[in-house]
């Protein structure tokens, strides 16, 4: 289908005859005669020609900054155009995908509520002629939007709200995503480029959907989280033992939704005034992580009595990652409470939707009231690899479905608390040929020689029980 504007062309010719007699019109008539002219034949084609159309220039204002909305529409028509414009232009955006768009005097239709509008591209030459040796582009672009004036009202609200609404995230889901890690009070960032998706992360099928589902869910609910009059935030907390794929899944997180990361590193924060200015500067649509809250600052024990913080040093896994020494040279005062308050009160105000995730190896040791219920909404544990785990890694790893080798590992992993980081360190290919079979029968003698290991310990338990109730 053509634009109605084509089906005018063929005046062309006549309009050229008529710019003629315009412009001896111009010179030899006076000022209010021709207005008046002007005025009444600019109404008499408005009977004639029942569209309307509006012009959105590439460049606006004084400055000639990029209009936004010229940018939305260009993401916009980018998936109509590849598969109705007939000339189409190609560039890479952001080093890494081609995007295609309609070269300029194409044109596209849409469809909105079963009415139809055409889309053309266009540019002006610039008439201010430069000399230079090197070719000045004093091209303007612009895309044109034709419509029956009938549908005034649906375009010009309900339909342009959409296109710019669609085009916006069209640009969110293109854009290179950042990775941001603090340095004291200041955010720098690199570019993310995490392989990590949800697909290779090895867990049972059922939990990771569920977990997408409520992602996914998250994601749409603005109009939800509006009208119960909450912020638009959502606290994960990931605990599992080391290697489970906390970071992993982190990392799927954001590729899933698209969105920016702010890794906080709370010991390097001085204290609660600049964990709020660092948390105020995070943009919408980003998912702030605490890694390893329980050894990050003494957020752990403030609500409980001394006396029981005392006992829990003594305690201490002597594989904890911040041994309490280094704990207590940290200058770091942000509190417990600065943490809740911040992630209650001023972080919900700010616009935008956000995740905030915090992992840990011991959740057993977090103050309740740090990850309750609305503060942390869901809690996922990561933990060692069971045999659904396991076939995940092996097709991503092997590209393996099935394997005559596959129940003794079945077997092996029902008995064997194996993380899903050493199962895959067995599965990597150690030769060229990448022999699967090689890979899978390492893993195999591993596991086995834990399960040795294992059965030897509780030997020397039951002998050292035996041992001591021969004594009394
Ligand atoms: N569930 C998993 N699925 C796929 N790969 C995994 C999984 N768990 C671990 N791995 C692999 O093991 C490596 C370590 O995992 P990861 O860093 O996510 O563990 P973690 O739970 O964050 O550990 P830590 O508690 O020490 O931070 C990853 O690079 C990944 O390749
Ligand atoms: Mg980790």
């Amino acid at each position: 289908m053509y634009a109605p504007a084509d089906m005018f062309a063929h005046l062309g010719s006549t309009i050229g005859g008529l710019m003629f007699v315009w412009a001896i019109f111009q010179q030899y008539f006076p000022y209010q005669l021709r207005s008046h002219i002007e005025k009444y034949s600019q109404r008499l084609v408005g009977y004639v020609y029942p569209y309307i159309q509006i012009t959105f220039n590439e460049f606006t204002g004084e400055r000639l900054m990029r209009s936004e909305a010229y940018s939305a529409i260009e993401n916009y028509l980018s998936s109509r155009s590849s598969t109705q414009a007939k000339r189409l232009k190609g560039d890479i955006k952001n080093n890494q995908s081609l995007v295609l768009s309609m070269d300029d005097h194409e044109e596209v239709a849409d469809e909105f509520k079963g009415v139809q509008v055409w889309w053309a591209s266009g540019k002006n030459i610039s008439k201010s002629q430069t000399f230079s040796y090197i070719p000045i582009n004093d091209e303007k672009r612009y895309y044109k939007l034709t419509f029956h004036k009938r549908k005034r009202d649906l375009i010009i609200g309900p339909y342009l709200a959409h296109v710019l609404k669609e085009g916006n995230a069209i640009k969110v889901r293109n854009r290179q995503r950042k990775l941001y890690t603090n340095n004291g009070s200041h955010w720098s960032h690199v570019v993310f480029e995490h392989p990590a998706t949800f697909q290779t992360l090895a867990m049972e099928p059922e939990k990771k959907k569920d977990i997408i589902e409520d992602l996914m869910a998250f994601s749409k609910a603005e109009e939800f989280y509006a009208r119960i009059g909450r912020a638009w935030k959502r606290g994960y907390l990931l605990y599992g033992p080391p290697g489970t794929g906390k970071s992993t899944m982190i990392a799927a997180m954001a590729n899933l939704l698209g969105y920016d990361l702010y890794d906080l590193e709370l010991t390097a924060v001085k204290d609660n005034t600049e964990l709020r200015k660092l948390l105020i500067e995070t943009s919408s649509k980003s998912i702030i992580v605490i890694e390893d809250i329980d050894c990050s600052l003494d957020l752990t024990g403030q609500r409980r009595k001394r006396k029981e913080r005392v006992d829990d040093e003594e305690e201490k896994d002597p594989r904890e990652k911040v041994p309490k020494e280094e704990r207590e040279s940290k200058p770091s005062q942000v509190t417990l409470s600065g943490l809740l308050n911040f992630i209650d009160g001023l972080w919900s105000a700010c616009r935008g939707e956000r995740l905030i995730v915090f992992t840990t190896n011991h959740v057993e040791k977090l103050d309740a009231a740090l990850i309750r219920k609305g503060r942390m909404d869901k809690h996922i544990e990561l933990s060692y690899c069971n045999f659904e785990s396991f076939k995940v890694l092996a097709r991503n790893y092997l590209k393996l479905e099935s394997h005559s080798l596959f129940p003794t590992i079945c077997d092996l992993l029902g008995e064997i608390s194996m993380t899903p980081a050493d199962v895959a360190e067995h599965l990597m290919p150690k030769t060229l040929s990448g022999d699967v079979e090689i890979c899978l029968q390492n893993l195999i003698q591993a596991l086995e020689n834990e399960k040795e290991k294992k059965s030897s310990t509780e030997v020397e338990a039951k002998d050292q029980d035996k041992e001591s109730s021969d004594k009394i």
